[in-house]
């Protein structure tokens, strides 16, 4: 377990000199309307570096709340913004400091605590809490600048995603729910490779180069994040393959506070104990390497968690509905939601194994927390 290794003042609004901040793209505090809505929304975050699989969890978590997350309408084709009737999805990368330009004259990464502008963070996010509709900065990752703001109303359930969403202790703060996506080195790697070379052309050497160069700041200010999360979904390389370094099959785990409000932790047959299971037998069909599931509890950051662990990936994803039968506390509305989510996102990345399992399962949590919450009900569709 990595120490954390940065206090918290040192995560709060570090400025560098900025010749192009995304504060100059937005409107003052004053222009912050007031929206008629009682309470604010429940507030979900996302931690995880680019590239790992935010886009795809956030399309399995804003689906089971209904509607499509599209980008604002009419507005900016660049946005990094997805809205449906119920969520809005920000990405924190539009609270960059300085533009890509401007990192390369401060001389620092994206991921270094001081090329992000917390303090705007802060002020927008508490403002939507309150209710508020704001002006928002957006970093187009094509041009490498910011583009004019775009207006965000206060939603009812407002995600969170990026490489900085527990940094700030003010923003912490605000969470309902706080969830960390690891991505394994080995695994990072192996999915780059395959996204970057084919299909952005890339060579070997430039990706494994890109890695290794963003590497220290991951580990500085985007690691240490995970002490705080309420759910950390970890994906390793299996572990049915001695020496596997393909990367395709995966050991997936699920680390769960204890404790947690309105957040029951999901379990394997029996609440509390210690299971191994291989579930390879009448009722599910699979192939080398098989799957292997894991349950039980330990300790995280020196909190109590429990954990759930699948290694492997199903050949016959309906045949998932068997497992779903032995699982309790999975916030399903019905007999075999989770196997149907997991059928309706069958070409998604990750579905067949733990990552897409996992990723549905806490998204199906979620919308349970939001209806606990703000005592409302969402229609399952
Ligand atoms: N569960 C998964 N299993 C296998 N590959 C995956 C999985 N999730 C993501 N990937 C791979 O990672 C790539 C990036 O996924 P995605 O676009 O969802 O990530 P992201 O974090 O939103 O990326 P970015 O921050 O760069 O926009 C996908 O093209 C896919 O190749
Ligand atoms: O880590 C990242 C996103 O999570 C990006 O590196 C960061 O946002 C900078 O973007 P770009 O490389 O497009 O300038």
């Amino acid at each position: 377990m990595s120490a954390f290794s940065l206090q918290s003042s040192a995560f709060v609004g570090a400025k560098v000199s900025a010749k192009s901040s995304a504060r100059n793209q937005v409107k003052s505090r004053a222009s912050l309307r007031v929206n008629a809505k009682a309470d604010g929304p429940v507030i979900i975050g996302l931690a995880a570096d680019s590239g790992c699989g935010k886009s795809t969890f956030m399309r399995r978590m804003t689906s089971l709340f209904g509607g499509k997350a599209s980008p604002p309408e009419g507005g900016n084709p660049d946005s990094n913004t997805l809205i449906s009737d119920t969520t809005t999805v920000l990405c924190l990368d539009d609270y960059h400091l300085n533009d890509r330009q401007g990192r390369k004259e401060s001389g620092l990464t994206a991921l270094n605590l001081k090329e992000q502008n917390f303090d705007l963070m802060h002020e927008q996010v508490k403002a939507l809490k309150e209710g508020k509709t704001v002006q928002k900065p957006i970093y187009n990752h094509v041009t490498g600048v910011f583009d004019p703001a775009e207006e965000i109303v206060s939603p009812k359930v407002l995600i969170l995603e990026g490489l900085h969403p527990f940094a700030d202790d003010r923003v912490r703060n605000f969470y309902d729910f706080k969830i960390y996506l690891d991505i394994s080195d080995d695994v990072k790697f192996a999915w780059k490779i395959q996204r970057d070379m084919a299909e952005r052309g890339h060579s070997l050497e430039s990706i494994k180069a890109s890695i290794e160069a963003r590497k220290p700041d991951f580990d500085a200010f985007v690691d240490p994040q995970k002490k705080f999360a309420d759910v950390v979904i970890q994906v390793l390389p299996t572990q049915l393959i001695p020496d596997d370094n393909e990367g395709k099959i995966l050991r997936v785990r699920m680390i769960m506070k204890e404790g947690v409000k309105f957040f029951d932790t999901p379990y394997l047959f029996d609440e509390g104990s210690t299971i191994s299971w291989i579930p390879c037998g009448r009722k599910l069909t699979c192939s080398y390497p098989g799957i292997k599931f894991f349950y039980g509890p330990d300790t995280f950051y020196g909190e109590e968690v429990s954990v759930l662990e699948m290694d492997g990936q199903f050949d016959k994803l309906e045949e998932l509905i068997y497992v779903e039968s032995l699982l309790s506390n999975t916030s399903t509305k019905f007999y075999g939601e989770l196997t149907q989510q997991m059928l309706k996102y069958q070409n998604g990345p990750g579905s067949n194994n733990g990552t897409g399992f996992f990723q549905t399962l806490v998204g199906l949590k979620v919308r349970e927390l939001y209806e606990k919450i703000s005592e409302t009900e969402v229609v399952a569709k």
